[in-house]
């Protein structure tokens, strides 16, 4: 997968959507699609903004027992979507289903999407995750555990923030996705992201790609938003 700079299109309706990428004319974008955009606006969702020439990841951090996951999995791999993602605490059984699935479910001729693993969410402290996971672990260290078993399992790559980036690809290499949200430029709101970053320092991390919402979408003029950050991403400004 190329570096993207991927936009959350957390929205709730497919007007909302339509409103949001008319405003891009005919730049091609890599969008997300997350739990609230799916649940509202359904799997045609997908087809609605792949006719319009966008890359899509499918978002829904699926977490269930192996068999489960495999056949949603299977389900996920007939929509048009170039990336989707599992959450890893569901084990390395579950994550080697999921790619089974998805390879399963892949039309031949097709390329199969990538598949990355949710290590620890972004909005959670190294304090959060030892009390409330009961995990005695540093946070990266955390984190560097659950990409090491995505990438037994044969995934692509792992959803993690840009703080721990160094270390994964130290360890697993540079061709093992790490995708960045939690992504903030110096003076946005952080709402309630905890690790989070400039564009410019996941860049100089070595993140393969961000992912950013609010920032954009919530901004004044989205447009100009995304060109500050795309340039800060890709150090062109
Ligand atoms: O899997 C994700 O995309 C994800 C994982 C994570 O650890 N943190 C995280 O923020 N995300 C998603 O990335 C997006 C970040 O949005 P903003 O905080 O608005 O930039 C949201 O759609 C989250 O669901």
């Amino acid at each position: 997968m190329e570096k993207a700079l991927i936009i959350a299109l957390d929205f709730n309706s497919l007007e909302e959507v339509t409103a949001f990428l008319d405003q891009f004319q005919e730049e091609k974008l890599f969008v997300k699609v997350g739990m609230e955009l799916f649940y509202s606006a359904g799997p045609s969702i997908i087809t609605e903004i792949k006719k319009r020439g966008h890359q899509i990841f499918l978002d829904l951090k699926l977490h269930d027992i192996p068999n489960t996951v495999k056949q949603a999995m299977k389900v996920l791999a007939k929509l048009d979507v170039d990336l989707v993602n599992v959450h890893a605490a569901g084990g390395k059984w579950m994550m080697e289903a999921a790619l089974a699935g998805l390879q399963e479910g892949t039309q031949e001729g097709k390329q199969r999407p990538a598949i990355i693993a949710v290590t620890q969410l972004t909005s959670t402290t190294e304090e959060d995750m030892q009390h409330d996971q009961r995990i005695p672990l540093t946070l990266e260290q955390s984190v560097l555990s659950y990409a090491t078993l995505a990438s037994e399992a044969g995934l692509d790559g792992v959803v993690c923030s840009t703080h721990e980036v160094e270390a994964i690809h130290g360890k697993l290499g540079n061709d093992f996705l790490t995708v960045t949200p939690g992504i903030r430029m110096a003076d946005d709101d952080t709402h309630d992201q905890k690790r989070i970053a400039t564009p410019e320092k996941a860049r100089l991390l070595g993140t393969n790609s961000i992912v950013v919402g609010r920032s954009i979408t919530k901004a004044t003029s989205p447009v100009e938003a995304y060109r500050l950050v795309k340039k800060a991403w890709e150090g062109t400004n």
